[in-house]
């Protein structure tokens, strides 16, 4: 379970003292995630979860409630900070930075549907446009200059065939994006995994975890989300009912350029890059803790959605 920072009864029963939120009636760590502490609240007025952060420091927080009070105002269902009784939405608990927020109604995907796809399909593009006006233009903590330093300290770790795929295809979009470096920016979720999102019945209500949110190409958002929604997990090929339904839906609300539609297929690898990366990262950092490497999500479902995207990717407007 990755609740990485432990709270007390007592510990929890201080916290929810100084908020507007009646008392504690009782509260139950969250699995599922693997970046934060996550904790469900009970309270006399509700259902809350408290987020520890476990990856950034206090100031570098802000950034982050900043995007999702941006798309909260813009009528995005998204998780903002709860204010505390000092007039504080960020604060230290068990020296983490954490904050509280409203628990939607809603359940997790177990798996993506056609429906659930042309879903997101309409939201994502909806939530890039709402973000060309964020002001904040935060580089990604896990953008370019991560990819090189983190492929770097992983490549002796790795199978040779594997070390060879990885540094290959770093090099490859470092060179397309030398050629494309205007390609249409916004700010960014980052990591919308179907596990990042809350459906009522058959309605999207809620997206969640905005904390890799950053200012980035729109095209690799797009990409991020398509690989993980459309892909079959065995085999990482793209299921296309599913591809196209989603794209339909994200182009009927934004028209891509020339650029875009050309830097598609780059695109879709370095997602599955990023997050082939980033697993490896953490499956490595986990491997002499059995308890903590069982909570970690296995790279090689990224490696497959590589390999099928360089076996054969569409072109964005296929349908
Ligand atoms: N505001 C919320 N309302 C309802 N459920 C929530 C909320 N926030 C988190 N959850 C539940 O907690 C789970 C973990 O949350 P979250 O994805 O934010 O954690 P994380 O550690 O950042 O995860 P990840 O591995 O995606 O980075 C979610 O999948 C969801 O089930
Ligand atoms: N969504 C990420 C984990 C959190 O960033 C993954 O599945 O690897």
């Amino acid at each position: 379970m990755a609740v990485y920072t432990s709270l007390s009864d007592s510990d929890m029963r201080a916290l929810v003292a100084d908020y507007y939120l009646g008392e504690l009636v009782s509260f139950q760590g969250i699995s599922g995630g693997v970046e934060n502490t996550n904790y469900f609240l009970t309270t006399t007025t509700g259902k809350y979860v408290l987020t520890l952060f476990e990856e950034f420091e206090y100031d570098e927080v802000p950034y982050f409630l900043d995007v999702v009070a941006h798309l909260k105002h813009k009528g995005f269902n998204v998780p903002a900070a709860l204010i505390d009784i000092h007039g504080e939405r960020l604060r230290m608990v068990k020296e983490r930075p954490a904050i509280i927020v409203d628990c939607f109604s809603g359940d997790g995907l177990e798996q993506t549907s056609v429906e659930s796809c042309r879903q997101m399909g309409s939201a994502l593009a909806k939530l890039h446009i709402a973000g060309e006006d964020f002001p904040d233009h935060r580089e990604s903590h896990r953008g370019m200059a991560w990819w090189h330093a983190t492929s770097e300290a992983i490549l002796p770790e790795l199978e040779p065939d594997q070390a060879r795929l990885l540094a290959s295809q770093i090099a490859e979009f470092d060179a397309f994006i030398a050629e494309h470096d205007d390609l249409p920016k916004t700010t960014i979720h980052g990591d919308l995994f179907f596990n990042n999102t809350l459906f009522d019945g058959e309605s999207l209500s809620a997206i969640i975890d905005f904390y890799n949110a950053c200012y980035s190409w729109v095209m690799y958002d797009l990409a991020i989300v398509v690989n993980d929604w459309c892909s079959d997990i065995e085999t990482g090929e793209l299921d296309m009912a599913k591809y196209r339904a989603l794209l339909k839906a994200y182009l009927y609300e934004r028209e891509p350029s020339v650029d875009e539609i050309k830097a598609w297929p780059y695109m879709l690898r370095i997602a599955a890059v990023r997050f082939w990366l980033s697993r490896l990262e953490a499956w490595h950092g986990a491997k002499d803790d059995p308890e903590r490497l069982a909570q970690q999500h296995d790279p090689r479902e990224l490696q497959r959605i590589l390999e099928a995207r360089l076996r054969y990717t569409p072109a964005l407007m296929e349908f």
